[in-house]
C-alpha cells in the first residue's frame, strides 16, 4: 500500500516522486490536520484516524473503490436466446411471446439468434430449458407459459414445479434462465399481464434476458478467465 503525504496546502504529494498528485481538499472536511500521512489504494471516502498518531502526523485510511458489475440492454451483437413456449392457454402465451420477440427486435437482437421452442405446458418447460441450456449454444433462456387457477390444487402443483424447475434449470446449466411464467388466480389477472393495463410480462422477461445475457458475457466471463 503506497503511502501518500498531505501538505499543509491539502496537496497530495507522491511517494516516490514527491510531486504533486492531485488537490485532495475536496476529500477531506475543511479543518483539515496539518501534517497527515495516509496509506491508501484509492482517494475516495478518506477516513482520519486521528488515534494513529505518527511522528507528528495522523494515518488516514482511504477505502478501496468497489466494483460494479452489471449488464448492458445496449450490447447485443453475437449474444443468442432461446425461448420455450408454453401451448397450454396460448392466447396468453402468444402474446407473451411476440412481446418478448418484439423487445428483441428493439434492442437489437438478430432474428437468427433466436431460437423458440414448444412444449405442452408449463410443466414440460424446465427439462427443455435446461436441455437448451446445456447445448451451450445460447447465452440465456426465457421460459413463458400461463398458469391459471381451476377448481382443484393442481395449479399449486404446477406453478411450484414450474418456478422451481426453471430455477434449479438455471443453476444446473450455468446460463440464466429467466422465469416469465404467468402465475394468475383468473383469465382476467393473465390477459392484463400479456399486453394489457399490467404490461407485458413476455416483454419484461426478454430484457431481463438480454441484461443477464450481458452480465455473464461481458462481465463475469472476463472476472473468471
Ligand atoms: N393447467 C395448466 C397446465 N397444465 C398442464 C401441465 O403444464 C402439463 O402439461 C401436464 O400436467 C402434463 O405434464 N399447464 C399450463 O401451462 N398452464 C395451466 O394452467
Ligand atoms: C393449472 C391447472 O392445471 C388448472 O388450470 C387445471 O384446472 P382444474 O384444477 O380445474 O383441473
Amino acid at each position: 500500500m503506497a503511502s501518500i503525504w498531505l501538505t499543509e496546502s491539502g496537496c497530495l504529494l507522491s511517494p516516490s516522486s514527491g510531486q504533486r498528485v492531485s488537490k485532495a481538499s475536496q476529500y477531506f472536511p475543511k479543518s483539515v490536520p496539518k501534517n497527515l500521512s495516509f496509506l491508501t489504494t484509492s482517494l475516495r471516502a478518506p477516513r482520519i484516524n486521528y488515534a494513529d498518531k505518527r511522528n507528528g502526523r495522523y494515518s488516514v485510511i482511504l477505502a478501496a473503490e468497489s466494483r460494479h458489475l452489471m449488464g448492458s440492454l445496449t450490447d447485443t451483437k453475437g449474444l443468442r436466446f432461446a425461448v420455450v413456449v408454453a401451448r397450454f392457454n396460448e392466447i396468453i402465451t402468444n402474446p407473451l411471446l411476440e412481446g418478448a420477440l418484439q423487445t428483441f427486435r428493439q434492442y437489437s437482437v438478430k432474428e437468427e439468434d433466436i431460437t423458440v421452442v414448444k412444449v405442452p405446458g408449463s410443466f414440460e418447460i424446465p427439462v427443455v430449458a435446461q436441455k437448451l441450456g446445456q447445448s451451450g449454444a445460447y447465452h440465456a433462456i426465457i421460459c413463458i407459459g400461463a398458469v391459471i387457477r381451476g377448481d382443484t390444487t393442481h395449479y399449486d402443483a404446477v406453478a411450484n414445479s414450474a418456478a422451481s424447475g426453471v430455477l434449479n434449470a438455471g443453476l444446473s446449466c450455468g446460463v440464466p434462465c429467466i422465469f416469465g411464467v404467468l402465475t394468475c388466480d383468473d383469465m382476467e389477472q393473465a390477459i392484463n399481464r400479456a399486453g394489457g393495463k399490467s404490461g407485458n410480462k413476455g416483454a419484461e422477461a426478454a430484457l431481463t434476458a438480454i441484461e443477464m445475457a450481458s452480465l455473464f458475457e461481458h462481465k463475469l466471463k472476463k472476472q473468471s478467465s
